[in-house]
Formats: C-alpha cells, sequence, structure tokens
C-alpha cells in the first residue's frame, strides 16, 4: 500500500485564491493590505525563503515593503527599522527572517513588534494568547507552520478527534505551539512532545497515529519505524548536497496512510498561513 499525498502546495493554492478574494473586498472598501520583511544579511536560503513571500504578496494583491539590511547591522539599528514598520500604516503585518545574525538577541527583536502585527505569530504576546487558549477566531495571529499542519489535515478531512500525535521537535516556531493547536477542544487530539533528551522514541513512534516530524535531522523518521497506517507530516526542512531534505525517509510512504512531501507540503502552507494572518491583520483594521 502507498500514502495518500497531503498536497501543500495545491492546497496552498487553493488557500491563496480565498485570500485574493479577502484581499479585493478589503481593498474596494478603501483598505490596503501590506506585508514587511526585514532581512538581515546575506544568506541565500533566507534571501530565497523572503523572496517567495513577495512573489507570494503579489500573487493575491497583497502589498509589500521589503527592508534588506546588511550582515553588520547592529541591534539598536534593527529595532530602529522594527520600530518604523510598526508606525508605518501601509503595513499591515511583518516578519524578521530567522535566524539573525549571531551578534543579535532573537527576543528583545520579537518583543519590540507591535504584536498586531506579528505574521509570524512568534510575539511572547502571541504565543502567551495561544497557551492562554484567548485565540478565539481572528482574536490575534497564530504561529504559521503549525498553523499550516493543522490546516493540511483538516482540508484532506482528517479528523484527529482521539487521535494519538507524536511530535518530534522543540522548536519555538513548530515543536512547542503545535501541541497547544492540537489539543484545542476543536481538534481534540492527545499529543506527545519527544525531542534530543526522550529515551524511547521507537516506542513512541510505533503506537504514533500521527507524527509530526520537526527535526531537523535529515531522514530520522525511516519506514520501519512507524506505525500500520499512520499519518505523517515531514516539517524538516534541511540540506543535503544542495537539496531540500525532509526528516522522513521517502521509504515511510509505503507504511502510512497519509503523508506530507517535502518539499511540496508544509513548506507552502507555512506561507499561506503567513499571507492568511497579514489579510486576518487588515480585516481586524477594517472593523
Ligand atoms: N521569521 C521567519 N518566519 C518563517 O516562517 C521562517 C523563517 N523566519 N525562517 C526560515 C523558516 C523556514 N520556512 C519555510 C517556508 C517555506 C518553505 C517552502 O515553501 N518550501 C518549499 C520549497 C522548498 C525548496 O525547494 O527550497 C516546499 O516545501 O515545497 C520552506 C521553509 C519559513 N521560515
Amino acid at each position: 500500500m502507498s500514502a495518500r499525498i497531503l498536497d501543500g502546495k495545491a492546497t496552498a493554492a487553493a488557500i491563496k485564491q480565498e485570500l485574493a478574494e479577502r484581499v479585493a473586498k478589503l481593498k474596494a472598501a478603501g483598505h490596503t493590505t501590506g506585508l514587511g520583511t526585514i532581512l538581515v544579511g546575506n544568506d541565500p536560503g533566507s534571501a530565497w525563503y523572503v523572496g517567495g513571500k513577495h512573489k507570494d504578496c503579489a500573487e493575491v494583491g497583497i502589498e509589500s515593503i521589503r527592508v534588506d539590511l546588511p550582515e553588520e547591522t547592529t541591534q539598536d539599528e534593527l529595532l530602529a527599522k522594527v520600530r518604523e514598520l510598526n508606525e508605518n500604516p501601509d503595513c499591515t503585518g511583518y516578519i524578521v527572517q530567522l535566524p539573525l545574525p549571531k551578534h543579535i538577541d532573537t527576543d528583545v527583536i520579537l518583543e519590540a513588534m507591535d504584536p498586531a502585527k506579528d505574521a509570524d505569530g512568534l510575539h511572547p504576546m502571541n504565543l502567551g494568547r495561544l497557551v492562554a487558549n484567548v485565540n478565539r477566531p481572528m482574536a490575534s495571529p497564530l504561529p504559521c507552520t503549525p498553523l499550516g499542519c493543522v490546516e493540511l489535515l483538516a482540508r484532506h478531512d482528517i479528523d484527529l478527534n482521539g487521535k494519538h500525535v507524536l511530535v518530534l521537535g522543540r522548536g519555538v516556531t513548530i515543536g512547542r505551539p503545535v501541541g497547544l493547536l492540537l489539543t484545542r477542544r476543536d481538534v481534540n487530539a492527545t499529543v506527545t512532545l519527544a525531542h534530543t533528551g526522550t529515551t524511547n522514541l521507537p516506542e513512541l513512534l510505533a503506537q504514533a497515529d500521527v507524527v509530526i516530524a520537526a527535526a531537523g535531522v535529515p531522514h530520522i523518521i525511516k519506514a520501519d519505524a512507524i506505525k500500520e497506517g499512520a499519518i505523517v507530516l515531514d516539517v524538516g526542512v534541511s540540506r543535503v548536497d544542495g537539496k531540500v531534505t525532509g526528516d522522513v525517509d521517502p521509504a515511510a510512504a509505503e507504511v502510512a496512510s497519509w503523508i506530507s512531501p517535502n518539499p511540496g507540503g508544509v513548506g507552502p502552507m507555512t506561507r499561506a498561513m503567513l499571507l492568511n494572518n497579514v489579510v486576518e491583520a487588515a480585516e481586524r483594521n477594517a472593523k
């Protein structure tokens, strides 16, 4: 048996069409929607991601504001740019591309952002609202990759009620927050968070109904490690010989019932959810 594909590319395209309609509606009512990006340094991977976000914006009618700064930018200079975007009325939401150079304290930068303009959903205020469960629909932005995972499953009519989800990885962009979304009453999954300190990973993998692999270790999830019929989301992004390589060995598709390809799975969904956060921010402003 071969797993069915959780097609992130096609799902993201459908979401973008819906967003384009909402952006057009806002425009007709006199509201512009604008996404800002701040990129520090010359990492080609980061530059490629930021370029993709501006392309996405153009596709759905969102204006974009691009701020590219040199590697040697100081923390104070970056803070000044953050405050500029906080004040700029043409900027509905923005992101600071991560990772930042080592001489900059990422937490200080994220805290300086206006939480209402936090398109990534990574401001401590918004992560705190997620913990406190005050994220009623549209109350505040949610982190893009976790949201992308949940939306990708929902749009393939996969019900997680009562399912056991194993999350691999404890990073702030996915591993930590995704369980908070999955355990809300409307999703109702049971979640285990595994990480490098986990001593019984094989046991946990063997019983998981759903695996969300976000460790960033190429092909750490092998076909023989997962349960027959498991649903597998491959979130890890590594580069091996210049090629995007996920956390899941492609052979796992012979055992899983559903699998998200990588590339073409959660990556495009993350981008679509970023746009979604900006459009929601614009809709909140318009109210
Ligand atoms: N402030 C901030 N917000 C982010 O959301 C953020 C970030 N920093 N830093 C880096 C990570 C990584 N990330 C990806 C987004 C889309 C794809 C994506 O669309 N990938 C395509 C193509 C992959 C390729 O060919 O390179 C795919 O999976 O099909 C991948 C990775 C967002 N990140």
